[in-house]
Parts: structure tokens; C-alpha cells; sequence
């Protein structure tokens, strides 16, 4: 049959890889931790772009494009932070039968791919600021367990590399795109967020400060982290002598920038919004956003029927929405309902005798199954309508379930509890970096441990004398708390 065999709410991860398979967004790859994305995943990627790329160009960001390979010895050059990372470098030792004199690294990030030249690039105040951007794969070789989209071992994504004269450019920079990345994940895929700053222990090691927008999945009760923004202070400049003379002929040293956002996206927008009949496309970001279907009778004017859906679908586009017709004469109507319902297809137009007559059509809404008739004169108007109306409920309904899974804690029972019920915890913290590793250690499990999400930046009133939930020091600011991906 076509439908899933494993329900949401029973077998999460199960249902998970059963709808991005069903939905032809990923085919399993014959290597672990790759998989291969189709259409129907790379037009998601290819709008989020589209809306992404624009943005920073108007703010004067350049795309460029690095090699993919990395010489061990500028790797090395970060060896502070990179130590962490270093079992994730994948490397190229060979080439045919020869081994190569020195292995190559294949990029985890470009950091050190790009920070050789911009020490080059940049000599004086004139070069500042250098902003640049690419769109480009990345390779960590991780070895916890693989989710498509969500923790593979090859992914896209687009990293910014920016280096200012001031620390204030770099600042606004770093909250600039932050709000794009809210504005990815809230207006087109319709998942809230969180905005904040990552804790000491969670940040980029390698940086000055990581803010970060964080997603959160109901079903598992775990946050996720959907993009981040990091303030690299002059860590970077330091270690790569990116430094310039300045307006008044001083030696100084550039503040830079780095971002990202990546493929994930698309798995925190499948995880949020799926549901027991497969995936649930946000209008903003369907490549398909009406799927119109006729409903041909026995005896009745098929070729009637046939030429009302070319209409619509001509009449639709030409307004500019998205729509195309499954006129295929070997599945039945039926069957091409529960197809395009897997595949998240926002809208179903049905054409049958009945609205032939009536000069109708009939739309069924893949959010909550809704059937609406429209006239046909109103169509693109009613149309329009409907999938703004699809857009902003998946976000309403997607923000009060998470709304609903945040607890706010004073005490380590009342945490301990909390993320047993696996929620998100907001917690007043003493912000005090062994008391964090505390508590990985003591909720260490199975499950894995808690770990800070962020301090969001809306910081919710904190009267004085309030108590760390787990240290029972003076609390300096709100935190969320939770078990994440
Ligand atoms: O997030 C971003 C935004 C885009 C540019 N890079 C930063 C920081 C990447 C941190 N990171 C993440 N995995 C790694 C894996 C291997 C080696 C190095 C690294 C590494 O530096």
C-alpha cells in the first residue's frame, strides 16, 4: 500500500526516514551518513536560496568560491579548537594506485581555507570591511547516528566569512543575520525559533561569542539548532595575522564574522510540520503548492474535465502560484490523493462531472483536510487566500505546540522532572560553566544528557535574589535547557 507503516507520534525516527523516502525528497546512499537529495528536497534548498542570496547581497556580501581541499598544515594552525573536531576531518591519502606524499583534508567549514588570504587581501582600512559568502558542501565524518538533512556526513550549506575594523560592524553583522535566519525558519518554513547566545561550553570554541536560533521537535522532545552566527572576535586575525593599517597608520588586527545555515533546515521543517499521511509543505517554500486532479465519471464529458484542469492550472499559474495536474490514466483518483498528500502538497484541486456543471472546483487543504468549493471566476483570489491561510496556521499550530513544551523550572527536581517529560526547559542559571557540565553529568543517560540551548535574548523578568536552578548561586540570566539532536 502507499501509506506509512510507522506513525508519528509511535515511532518517531522510524516515521521519520519512512516519510522523506515517501515524499521522494532522499534516497539512501550506499555509504552511511550520504544520502541523495531529489528534486523535491533540492527545489526546498534552491527557494531558501533564493530568498537567502538576495538578502545578503544587499548588504554588499560578495559569494565566492574556495577549494574544497585543505593542506594539513593551515588545519592545524587552529589546533586550540580544531582538537575537538579532528576525528571528523575527512582526508584524500591517495590518488590511483599512489599514496599521496602529504594527505589532504576535504573541508569540514573553510575557516582555514579562506583566512590564508583574506591575511593577503587585507592590507589597509581601504580593504575593510571584506565580506564574502559561499554556497558550497561540507564533509565531518561523524559517527553518531545519521539522520538525512539533519546530521549527515555531507552537507550543503552556505558559510559567511566577514572581517570589519570595528567590533561594532562586526556586532550588528552578527544580529543581521540572525533575523535572517529567524526569517527563514518563522516566513517560509513556518517553524518558530528561538533567538540567543550560546553558553561558554556550547559556543563555536574557535570564536568570540555564537548566537544561534533554536528550533525544538515536540515528538522527541529535543531542541535542535537550526542555523548559527558567531562573533569571532580577533581570534582568527591573531592566529592568521589578518591585520591592516589603520586611518591613523596603526597596526590593527580585523574583527570578523562567520555564519551558516544549512540543509537541516529541511529535516527541522519535516520533523515539525509531517504527520501520519506523510509530509506537510509550508505554501512558501512547496515547489508544487496546487496539485490538480481530475475526477473523471464512466459516461461523463472526460474531455471536459480534462480541459477544466489545464484552465485552472494555466489560470493559477499565470498568477503566480505553483501549480501543476496528475493527469496520469494508470492511478486512480484515490490513489493520487494519498501520493500528493505524502509528497506535503499544501493544495488538492478536484475536478469531477458535479463541478464541471457548477462551474466550480474543489479544494482540499493538506493541514487539516478541509474541503472548500470555489467558483471557478474566483479562483485565484480564493487560491491565494488559502495558502497564506495554510502558511500562517502551520506556524500557529507549530508555535503553540512548542509553546506548550517549554517549562520554566526554580529547582533541580522541578528540571529533572521537566525533562522527563520531555520539554524545554527555561531555567534561571548562575551561568557558571562547571555548573553545566554538572548537570550533563548528572543527566547523563541513554537519551543523552541536558545541555544549554541558549540564552535567549529576550530575557524574561529576573527578581533579585533568584536562584540557579541546579548550583543554588545567584542567578545572572534565563536559560533553555533540554536534551538535543
Ligand atoms: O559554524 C560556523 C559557521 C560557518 C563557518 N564555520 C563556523 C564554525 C564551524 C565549527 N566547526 C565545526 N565542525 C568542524 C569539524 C571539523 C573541523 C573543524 C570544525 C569547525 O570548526
Amino acid at each position: 500500500g502507499l501509506g506509512l507503516t510507522h506513525r508519528k507520534a509511535e515511532n518517531f525516527g522510524e516515521w521519520y526516514s519512512e516519510v522523506v523516502v515517501n515524499a521522494e525528497m532522499i534516497e539512501y546512499y550506499d555509504i552511511s551518513g550520504c544520502y541523495i537529495l531529489r528534486p523535491w528536497s533540492m527545489a526546498i534548498w534552491e527557494i531558501l536560496q533564493e530568498f537567502f542570496d538576495p538578502e545578503i547581497k544587499k548588504m554588499k556580501i560578495k559569494n565566492c568560491y574556495f577549494p574544497l581541499f585543505v593542506s594539513p598544515g593551515v588545519l592545524q594552525k587552529e589546533k586550540d579548537h580544531v582538537e575537538g573536531f579532528a576525528p571528523e576531518v575527512a582526508w584524500v591519502t591517495k590518488s590511483g594506485e599512489s599514496e599521496l606524499e602529504i594527505p589532504i583534508a576535504i573541508r569540514p567549514t573553510s575557516e582555514t581555507v579562506m583566512y590564508p588570504y583574506y591575511s593577503k587581501w587585507i592590507r589597509g582600512h581601504r580593504d575593510l570591511p571584506l565580506k564574502l559568502n559561499q554556497w558550497c558542501n561540507v564533509v565531518r565524518w561523524e559517527f553518531s547516528n545519521p539522520t538525512p538533512f539533519i546530521r549527515s556526513r555531507e552537507f550543503l550549506w552556505q558559510e559567511g566569512h566577514t572581517a570589519f575594523a570595528t567590533k561594532e560592524e562586526a556586532d550588528a553583522e552578527v544580529l543581521d543575520i540572525l533575523e535572517l535566519y529567524r526569517r527563514i525558519y518563522e516566513e517560509y518554513l513556518a517553524v518558530p525559533v528561538i533567538k540567543g547566545k550560546k553558553s561558554e561550553m556550547e559556543k563555536f570554541a574557535g570564536g568570540l561569542y555564537t548566537t544561534s536560533v533554536e528550533a525544538f521537535v515536540p515528538n522527541t522532545g529535543r531542541g535542535i539548532q537550526g542555523a548559527t552566527s558567531h562573533c569571532l572576535g580577533q581570534n582568527f586575525a591573531k592566529m592568521f595575522e589578518i591585520n591592516y593599517e589603520n586611518e591613523k597608520g596603526e597596526k590593527a588586527m580585523v574583527w570578523q564574522n562567520s555564519w551558516a545555515y544549512s540543509t537541516r533546515t529541511i529535516g527541522v521543517m519535516v520533523m515539525v510540520h509531517g504527520d501520519d499521511k506523510g509530509l506537510v509543505l509550508p505554501p512558501k517554500v512547496a515547489s508544487v503548492q496546487v496539485i490538480v486532479i481530475p475526477v473523471p465519471y464512466k459516461d461523463a464529458d472526460t474531455q471536459g474535465i480534462f480541459d477544466a484542469c489545464s484552465a485552472t492550472v494555466n489560470t493559477l499559474s499565470e498568477a503566480g502560484i505553483r501549480a501543476d495536474s496528475d493527469f496520469r490514466d494508470n492511478y486512480s483518483p484515490g490513489w493520487k490523493y494519498s501520493h500528493w498528500e505524502m509528497k506535503g502538497v499544501p493544495l488538492r484541486i478536484e475536478i469531477g462531472p458535479k463541478d464541471l456543471a457548477n462551474k466550480q472546483v474543489r479544494a482540499v487543504r493538506r493541514d487539516n483536510g478541509a474541503k472548500i468549493d470555489i467558483a471557478s471566476d474566483d479562483l485565484v483570489v480564493e487560491i491565494k487566500k488559502l495558502l497564506d491561510n495554510i502558511q500562517q496556521n502551520l506556524f500557529d499550530v507549530a508555535k503553540q505546540k512548542r509553546d506548550e513544551c517549554i517549562q520554566v523550572v526554580h529547582s533541580w527536581d522541578e528540571f529533572v522532572k521537566a525533562l522527563n517529560q520531555r520539554k524545554m526547559i527555561l531555567a534561571p542559571w548562575c551561568d557558571e560553566e562547571e555548573v553545566e557540565a554538572d548537570v550533563k553529568a548528572r543527566t547523563k543517560g541513554e537519551m543523552g544528557a541536558a545541555k544549554t540551548l541558549c540564552s535567549p535574548f529576550d530575557q524574561p523578568e529576573l527578581p533579585e535574589g533568584t536562584k540557579c536552578f541546579a548550583s543554588g548561586k545567584p542567578a545572572t540570566k534565563w536559560t533553555y535547557w533540554g536534551r538535543s539532536y
